[in-house]
């Protein structure tokens, strides 16, 4: 039990009726989830509106309301309190509720359309690799140092990060890196966190169903920054245009990486194969097995942070070239005829554009690159043409297929990848709606040394369907087919 003023310290009060003195049990936003003694936080959503479950919130216990407009009737014995920016109010209540948890780790939040997972996850695993207790807030698992548990959304909502950055202060980890989405900023998830250093990846197409243009996607990622301390450091790739544009307003100390232009982080590519990366970083060489162009920014996003986080450098390069690639990021398997079949989370029109061009500066004229691919449902329409533009224009064959189809018809979305193929390449695609049977003819159609790209989900374990999450796994699935025709 804790007194709800106390859950309130620190946020921004319109009106109060009744009294803040009363004792509360714990605070959720969903009325579905409200027990006796509950404060329930009233938040507007992008498809229901949380003040139409007041009254079920109160019928089910809740003692308090945190709201942004005032029911028109009261009832008796519940406190109400009236604030600006329900979203907001949340956060700092959940930091209040849970001890203010990021204020006894060094958290770095990680930004950016496309490397936050990689970024984030390849920090918790050299941070590990130099001996500290660290955790890790990712789209694709949740780590409180070895404790595994399971991701549900890139950046969780506040109750949710503030609930494992306790369980982390519990474990006494000691830096905490998590990736921070637009949606996450937009909704004032991560509002009121300690972070002590931001970094942006870059910024492309993705979330414009959400953030409606580019300008307001860009403006929402500069918010993490404009808020960082004084204290914090933000560091920033500025290949990217838009990487100085986040440290326009930030109090941060400002920092950059770049492979192309001036930077404070600099480095160059020597070698760029399948078996790796060796780069140049500042003055030292260093090899890693992370594979491609757009991995050499990873890299050196990471060997930045640890620098400001007070690593050695040698011991940072020593570390660098001991990672292993992240689930689902440029996942690769051989089969014994020599055919590879790569599985990575392109769910972009960048990263797609990315991975392909990786995969063509490495293989050879006559190695087939053959690309599945396809576009979520419910999600940014106006990638798709593009992605089906990148997919043909970059690879020998493609088979467009279905990702998450969500809510959506399958086919609806297939027509719209199509829209984008030039008719030069109309010949190089084909169209497999069923997932399974375009990854199986895809290891068909491939000849000894020919390279299988699976782009778009990654890690993911299942597949969503008309509201329904079937069990589906693209790695397993390509490699226990290819496994099945070297029989
Ligand atoms: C579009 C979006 O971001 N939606 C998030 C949002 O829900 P919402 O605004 O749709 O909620 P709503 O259904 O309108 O309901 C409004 C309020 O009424 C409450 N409610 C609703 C029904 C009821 O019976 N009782 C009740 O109290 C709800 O709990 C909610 O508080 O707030 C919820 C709670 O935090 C999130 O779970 C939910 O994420 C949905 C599931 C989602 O799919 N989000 C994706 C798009 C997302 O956030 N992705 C980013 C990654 C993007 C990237 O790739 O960069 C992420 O960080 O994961
Ligand atoms: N620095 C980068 N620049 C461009 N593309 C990248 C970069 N890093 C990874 N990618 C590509 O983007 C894909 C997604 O990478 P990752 O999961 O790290 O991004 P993310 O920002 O976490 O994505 P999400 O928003 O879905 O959480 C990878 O599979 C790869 O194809
Ligand atoms: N974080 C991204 C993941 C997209 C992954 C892709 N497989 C899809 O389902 O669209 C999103 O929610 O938009
Ligand atoms: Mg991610």
């Amino acid at each position: 039990m804790i007194a709800l003023k106390d859950i309130l310290y620190k946020v921004t009060i319109n009106a109060v009726a009744g009294a803040t003195g009363v004792n509360i049990t714990a605070i959720d936003f969903d009325s579905r989830n409200i027990k006796s003694g509950y404060v329930f936080v009233a938040v507007k959503g992008s498809v229901s509106d949380g003040h139409k479950f007041i009254d079920t919130a109160i019928s089910q216990g809740a003692v308090a309301i945190v709201c942004e407009v005032m029911p028109e009737k009261l009832i008796d014995g519940v406190t109400y309190v009236e604030v600006d920016n329900a979203n907001k109010a949340l956060a700092i209540m959940a930091s209040n509720y849970y001890e203010n948890p990021s204020a006894n780790l060094r958290l770095v939040g990680v930004t950016g359309t496309n490397g936050k997972t990689t970024v984030a996850s390849l920090l918790y695993q050299l941070f590990k690799k130099a001996g500290y207790k660290v955790g890790l807030l990712s789209t694709v698992k949740i780590m409180v140092d070895n404790d595994e548990y399971k991701a549900t959304h890139t950046t969780p909502d506040s109750l949710t990060i503030n609930k494992y950055l306790q369980l982390m202060n519990n474990e006494g980890v000691e830096f905490c890196f998590m990736e921070v989405s637009s949606h996450g900023i937009h909704q004032s998830r991560t509002e009121g966190l300690h972070f002590e250093g931001g970094i942006f990846t870059n910024l492309t197409h993705d979330h414009l169903d959400y953030h409606n243009t580019f300008a307001e996607y860009r403006d929402v990622k500069k918010m993490f920054f404009d808020t960082l301390p004084e204290k914090a450091f933000a560091l920033v790739n500025t290949d990217d245009k838009n990487g100085l544009v986040m440290l326009q307003n930030t109090k941060a100390r400002k920092y950059t990486y770049a492979l192309k232009g001036y930077a404070d982080y600099k480095a160059q590519i020597l070698e760029n194969q399948f078996s790796g990366l060796l780069l140049k970083i500042n003055d030292a060489e260093v090899w890693t097995r992370l594979i491609g162009n757009f991995n050499a920014y990873n890299i050196l996003a990471i060997y930045g942070t640890a620098e400001l986080l007070g690593l050695e450098k040698v011991e940072i390069l020593r570390l660098i070239s001991e990672l292993e690639s992240v689930s689902g990021r440029f996942q690769y398997v051989i089969s014994t005829e020599k055919i590879t079949a790569i599985v990575d989370y392109a769910h972009t029109p960048d990263a797609l554009k990315n991975v392909l061009e990786t995969i063509n500066s490495i293989r050879t004229k006559n190695e087939e690159l053959i690309t599945v691919v396809g576009c979520g449902g419910d999600r940014d329409k106006t990638k798709r043409p593009k992605m089906g533009h990148i997919a043909t224009a970059l690879s020998t064959k493609v088979i467009f297929t279905s990702d998450n189809p969500r809510s959506e018809e399958p086919e609806a979305i297939l027509k719209e990848i199509e829209k984008g193929v030039e008719p030069q390449n109309y010949k190089k695609a084909l169209t497999i709606t069923e997932r399974l049977q375009a990854i199986k003819t895809a290891c068909q159609m491939a000849q000894p040394n020919d390279i299988i790209l699976i782009a778009g989900k990654g890690h993911e374990t299942y597949q969503e369907i008309k509201g329904r999450r079937f069990d589906f796994d693209d790695f397993k699935i390509v490699q226990e087919y290819l496994k099945e025709l070297s029989k």
